[in-house]
């Protein structure tokens, strides 16, 4: 999938400074994540966090919770492969009435998720970490941004689903791929929905110093 350079969400984009020396890495593999630094501006390398990273679901467990704890574990998973560097990880999933949608393991998921979200209210939540290697300091934080979807007719749900457009998508579906379904309500986000808060990830970047904590233990 390549963004427009005509979508507004790929627009203006703030890119701040980098609170350290250090160079910074990108720990995702999303085309989404890379795609929205190099829109701001953002000089990166990208080093995806291992599989192992992302698993290990707690029932109990909260949508902000969960992305939260991933993007911690991805961020340290590249971390303790670098002597230095800022690295960057997120996760993204979708949330519809408690129940947390991550990305659709195959076309029958998929349309699983598309039909639960069709014509409903839901959250996306990205979340992000930012962690100084050279300072061995970081910071996590949970964007959520609320949406509506349109219902779907079948005739669309059909097409989408043979586009394969909703492969790694959490909630099997992209904000970014011009459909006109999803309506932002509040003014949330819409990076935040593709998969990295860019305003917040700006300000998180400027405050870093005062954000940060220092790193202990590995979270599970
Ligand atoms: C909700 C939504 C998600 N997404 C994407 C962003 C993420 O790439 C993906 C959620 O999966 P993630 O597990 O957050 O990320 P990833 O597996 O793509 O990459 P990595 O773990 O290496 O960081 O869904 C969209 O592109 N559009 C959308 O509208």
């Amino acid at each position: 999938m390549k963004f427009s350079d005509n979508l507004p969400l790929m627009r203006g984009l703030p890119c701040a400074d980098l609170p350290t020396e250090e160079s910074l890495i990108l720990a995702s593999g999303s085309p989404r994540r890379s795609q929205l630094l190099t829109a701001a501006g953002y000089a990166f390398t990208v080093q995806p966090a291992s599989d192992e990273a992302e698993c290990g679901m707690c029932s109990r467990e909260t949508a902000p919770e969960l992305v939260a704890r991933y993007a911690y574990r991805k961020a340290a998973d590249v971390a303790a492969k670098n002597d230095r560097g800022l690295v960057l990880a997120a996760d993204t999933v979708a949330s519809c009435y408690g129940q947390i949608l991550g990305k659709p393991h195959d076309i029958e998921h998929a349309e699983v998720m598309l039909r639960q979200l069709s014509g409903r209210r839901h959250d996306v939540y990205s979340g992000v970490c930012v962690w100084s290697v050279s300072q061995n300091r970081c910071y996590v934080e949970v964007v959520r941004t609320e949406l509506q979807m349109k219902t779907l007719s079948e005739e669309m749900l059909a097409h989408y689903l043979d586009s394969m457009m909703w492969e790694g998508k959490a909630g099997a579906f992209g904000f970014q791929d011009g459909n006109d379904w999803l309506e932002i309500i509040g003014g949330g986000s819409e990076t935040n929905v593709v998969g990295l808060p860019m305003e917040r990830l700006a300000e998180i970047f400027r405050d870093f110093d005062l954000l940060a904590t220092a790193i202990t233990t590995e979270k599970d």
